[in-house]
């Protein structure tokens, strides 16, 4: 079985690449080999290859940026998510595609739906949006697996970040009003090979969006204080102590983006449709450093 996956350098794609590890028939081009901004390209890359599933692990993730870098997000996040599900619908090939709490407006504190009603804050989000609209739209059997905070021990990412502060200064301001759950992107490689399996055995889950994410949910500052602690128990070395990262309000952190406070995913749908108890975000933390 022919299965392209896309962004294989990014923390999703490098942890489905080591979990799919052995696969036959696995395509993986870089950057360098296919520009997934190029429509063209990529159109002329399916038709050469005609993978029979596709893994969209590839996006445009700096939040920040994407409001003046527009048309890359737009590129990545809309446009190709919308190119690949007119060719899986066409060819019957099978989609698993990714997004992100950041299409949610953040209002209120309970967790949000599936099928809540969607309203981004910044334009990443609403890059995002257009992508799963088009993807529901085209292709009704693919599976979008909606996260949020993922982290890993590659890459770019808040944990990395926080691990290399925490080595250089004595004190951190960490926003405590933005509230959801940290997703180490090893867990979304492992429910997204489940996904597969189910798709191998004859018996794919059932087409549309899905939340994967931790159990529980905690602050951007109670994530820095695990990491930081999670940190000293392994014995790193670090200038920062957990008792000096000041709990900050976003009023306090500006930034070009607006983020939304409450980023809480209710992931009951998922646990159902697979039969999995999913882990809190605490525990995972802790595996996935040891
Ligand atoms: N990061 C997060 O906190 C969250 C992410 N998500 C979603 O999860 C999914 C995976 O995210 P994540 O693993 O963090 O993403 P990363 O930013 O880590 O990886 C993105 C990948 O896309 C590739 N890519 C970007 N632009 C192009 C291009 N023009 N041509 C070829 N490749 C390109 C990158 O390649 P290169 O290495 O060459 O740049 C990289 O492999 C995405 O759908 C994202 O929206 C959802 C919630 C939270
Ligand atoms: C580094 C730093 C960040 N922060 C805040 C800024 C922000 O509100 C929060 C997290 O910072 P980040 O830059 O990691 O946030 P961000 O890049 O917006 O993270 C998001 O990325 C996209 C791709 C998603 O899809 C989301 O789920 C989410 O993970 O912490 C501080 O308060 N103090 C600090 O020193
Ligand atoms: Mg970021």
């Amino acid at each position: 079985m022919k299965l392209l996956l896309t962004g294989s350098s990014g923390q999703v794609g490098t942890e489905l690449k080591q979990q799919l590890a052995g696969q036959a028939g696995l395509l993986m081009p870089s950057r360098a080999e296919l520009d997934l901004a190029d429509e063209a390209a990529v159109q002329a890359y399916l038709k050469q290859h005609q993978p029979q599933v596709i893994l969209n692990a590839a996006a445009y993730t700096a939040v920040d940026l994407a409001e003046t870098e527009q048309a890359a997000a737009l590129a990545l996040n809309a446009q190709l998510p919308a190119l690949l599900a007119r060719y899986c619908a066409k060819s019957g090939a099978y989609l698993l595609h990714y997004s992100t709490d950041y299409v949610y407006p953040g209002t209120g504190s309970e967790p949000w739906q599936e099928d809540s009603p969607t309203g981004p804050l910044n334009y990443y989000g609403q890059t995002k949006l257009q992508g799963d609209l088009a993807v529901l739209a085209q292709c009704p059997a693919a599976l979008i697996f909606r996260t949020s905070w993922v982290y890993s021990v590659h890459g770019k990412n808040f944990r990395n970040t926080i691990l290399r502060l925490a080595k250089q200064q004595a004190e951190l301001r960490i926003v405590a009003d933005q509230i959801g759950a940290p997703t180490a992107a090893s867990l979304i490689a492992a429910i997204s090979l489940q996904a597969l399996q189910r798709f191998q055995q004859g018996q794919p889950m059932t087409g549309g969006v899905y939340h994967l994410a931790p159990r529980g949910y905690g602050s951007w500052y109670d994530f820095a204080q695990a990491i930081v602690k999670q940190a000293m128990k392994q014995g790193e070395a670090l200038v920062l102590l957990p008792e000096a990262i000041q709990p900050i309000p976003s009023s306090d952190y500006p930034t070009p983006a607006q983020r939304p406070l409450n980023s809480r995913l209710c992931v009951d749908k998922l646990e159902r449709a697979l039969g999995i108890r999913l882990p809190e975000w605490q525990e995972l933390l802790a595996f996935k450093t040891q």
